[in-house]
């Protein structure tokens, strides 16, 4: 040691607490060193691509202006990092990577990607950071700890004054409630306003919102369908916006990983192909979307009584909000399982490890198609898309998932794999009421005639007398007139009375004409029908309503008998798990299953019809919800009174002319 000290210096030799001194600070700093190598090999994986992505934020051109959210940024990663790496984010997807530096930096971005791509975190990591940034540095702290960031769901179907709207700094909302609050909640405003994130789509609406919002907002689009229309930019007046579109020079817009298809097939033959394809897709997980709530309501219900042998769900905008959270998640559980659905779940809904989606009707146009294609292969997973085309809507449809780049192919159903359900149908449509079978097959009749692109959709092409037989609207024995007049009655009609005056001056009633009084005519007096009495038919009289006393009676006590399992069985409407064998011989009453169907609502709005034009992103399982406040639609037919539903008057929502040709056509179909 001495040796070489002396070579090194000889001066120091002379001096060996110096000598050690030096040696243990070589020591320290190679201990330190090691022990630092050694801890980094062994920081978890999450750690070291935390940092990655605390980088991915500061590689970009930031200038000094932006100092103070590159702190944010670091802070606001650190802030969200746990969740991300909990919630198995390691490696920032494409729209990731090309958006959130520049949402960071303040710009307004205009991001399109495909479905299933990650752009909810694109525009949560922003605005988040958004939020992070308004606060000063112990707020943030102390936010970032408890992630108690305000956030407010404004939907509608509430009423506007619970809608917290003016005490929250992160809103979710439908355009059309946020539109109400700007117009009617006094302690609203928008005029600071940070940052806008929305699906382009409500286009009156969205012009209405923006007019209310301040031009130096920062503005956030993202989309699984976007267009670069000079159009939809100049009205959400965006400043030099950064256009990022990661998936613009891909051979098709929809996931590499699905494969779609599509089948021709009549509309009174679908129920049978549904049917078939359920029965062998057994172990998967399925969406099925179709055309209007009511559809929804009463396939649920066939199909269940059906007992396919998996559990059936439904999603649709008729549903209380807790209604469908509960069934989203319900279905995010199971491992296999059809999900029946409107458009209400087309969009921007993360439902993981869907198998297979089923459009029952052709979608409202190729955009529609995109997105609820995209319900299924979700970032990296792959899945399968079976469209259900009518021969009147092939050709033109086609043509437009053409131009929107869907690979989409022919295929034949198997006709041997086909079940029919025809037998089994006609007997539950036998005890289902009218009431409910009508109302599901008009809606899907005003669905299909509400629809802008009449190419596709012309009503008149439909083959309605066969559907209407096959699936919905089994004949049933003409009504009597009497049976009319009672339902006339209970709808508490006025009916029209007719009075004529004989020539003596005295008033009689012709129509409608009066109970037989039990005062005897006066001798020489002739019975005119109105007055006198005739025991013998009063005796008839007595025993027939003796009869049907007995009847009603009857019928009561089976009744009281039926909903004794009424219980049970109403939880099993929303979900059943059915099995084949010994579905046949049991008796089932309808009258035993909660009516969904709104006594007045037969023609109603069917708010899941416009829900193709989607509000935020993300969107939330309330949207689409109408903002009239409307009721779930079997809380609601039982707290309406019968008679005020009755006498409310049908609104199609179609202008008169409309209303007269289509009933003019359905009147000519039927008759
Ligand atoms: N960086 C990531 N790493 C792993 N998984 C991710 C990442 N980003 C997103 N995901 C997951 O990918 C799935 C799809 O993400 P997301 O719902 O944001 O897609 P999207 O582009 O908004 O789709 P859509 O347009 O259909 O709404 C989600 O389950 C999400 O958790």
């Amino acid at each position: 040691l001495r040796k070489k000290m002396g070579k090194k210096n000889p001066t120091d030799t002379a001096d060996p607490v110096n000598n050690f001194e030096r040696w243990k600070k070589k020591y320290n700093k190679t201990k330190t060193r090691v022990k630092q190598e050694k801890t980094q090999k062994r920081k978890p994986e999450w750690q070291v691509e935390k940092e990655g992505i605390i980088l991915l934020g500061r590689a970009r051109r930031i200038n000094a202006k932006d100092a103070e959210s590159i702190s944010c940024l670091g802070l606001t990663f650190l802030l969200f990092t746990p969740g991300l790496m909990e919630a198995q984010y390691r490696q920032p997807t494409e729209i990731q990577r090309q958006t959130i530096d520049f949402a960071l930096q303040g710009k307004d971005v205009l991001g399109a990607a495909k479905t299933g791509s990650g752009k909810t975190l694109a525009f949560l990591i922003p605005v988040s950071t958004q939020l992070a940034g308004l606060s000063d540095l112990e707020v943030l702290r102390k936010v970032g700890k408890n992630h108690e960031f305000s956030a407010g769901l404004i939907i509608g179907r509430k009423d506007l004054k619970n809608e917290k709207i003016h005490r929250t700094n992160n809103i979710i909302c439908t355009p059309g409630r946020l539109l109400q609050h700007m117009d009617e909640t006094a302690a609203f405003h928008a005029f600071d306003l940070h940052m806008l994130v929305l699906d382009i789509g409500f286009a009156d609406t969205i012009n209405a919102i923006v007019e209310n919002l301040p031009k130096t907002r920062q503005t956030l689009l993202f989309s699984a369908t976007q267009t670069k229309s000079l159009k939809d930019l100049a009205r959400l007046s965006l400043q030099d916006p950064e256009y990022v579109w990661v998936h613009e020079k891909d051979k098709f817009s929809t996931p590499a990983t699905l494969e779609q298809n599509y089948v021709v097939c009549e509309l009174s033959k679908k129920v049978n192909m549904l049917f078939s394809f359920i029965r062998s897709h057994l172990q998967k997980k399925v969406i099925v979307f179709f055309a209007c709530c009511k559809e929804v309501q009463y396939l649920l219900r066939v199909y269940c009584r059906l007992r396919p042998g998996m559990p059936i769900l439904a999603l649709h905008g008729k549903q209380q909000l807790m209604k469908r959270v509960e069934v989203y998640n319900d279905f995010i559980k199971k491992k296999n399982a059809v999900l029946f659905a409107t458009d209400i779940a087309a969009r921007g809904l993360d439902f993981p490890a869907v198998n297979w989606v089923l459009q029952f009707h052709c979608p409202e146009d190729a955009n529609t198609h995109i997105h609820r294609v995209g319900r299924t292969a979700r970032y990296k997973e792959g899945g399968e898309a079976l469209l259900v085309l009518l021969p009147s809507e092939e050709e033109c449809m086609l043509s437009q998932l053409q131009e929107k780049i869907v690979p989409i192919n022919r295929i034949q159903v198997n006709p041997e794999k086909l079940t029919s359900v025809q037998q089994k149908l006609e007997a539950f449509l036998a005890q289902e009421k009218e009431q409910r079978r009508g109302s599901c097959f008009f809606s899907y009749l005003r669905s299909v005639y509400l629809m802008k692109n009449k190419e596709v959709f012309d009503v008149f092409q439909l083959k309605l007398q066969e559907y209407a037989e096959s699936n919905t609207m089994k004949k049933t024995e003409k009504e009597t007139k009497f049976k009319e007049a009672k339902k006339v009655l209970k709808r508490n009609f006025q009916v029209n009375t007719k009075l004529v005056f004989t020539e003596e001056g005295h008033m009689v009633q012709q129509w409608p004409t009066l109970q037989r009084t039990a005062v005897p005519a006066t001798e020489g007096e002739e019975d005119d029908g109105t007055t006198g009495i005739n025991v013998e038919e009063l005796e008839y009289r007595r025993k027939v309503k003796e009869k049907h006393r007995e009847k009603r009676l009857k019928e009561k006590a089976a009744r009281r008998e039926a909903s004794k399992q009424h219980t049970e069985e109403q939880k099993s409407e929303e979900e059943v798990v059915a099995y084949l064998d010994g579905a046949d011989g049991e008796e089932f009453d309808p009258s035993t299953l909660p009516d969904p169907d709104k006594l007045c609502s037969d023609s109603e709005e069917d708010d899941d019809q416009s829900s193709h034009a989607a509000g935020m992103r993300k969107r939330s399982l309330s949207d689409c919800s109408d903002d009239s406040g409307e009721e779930d639609e079997a809380e609601g037919s039982r707290k309406r009174p019968r008679q005020q539903a009755a006498a409310k008057p049908l609104d199609t929502g179609l202008s008169l002319a409309e209303d007269e040709e289509l009933v003019l056509h359905l009147l000519g179909i039927r008759r």
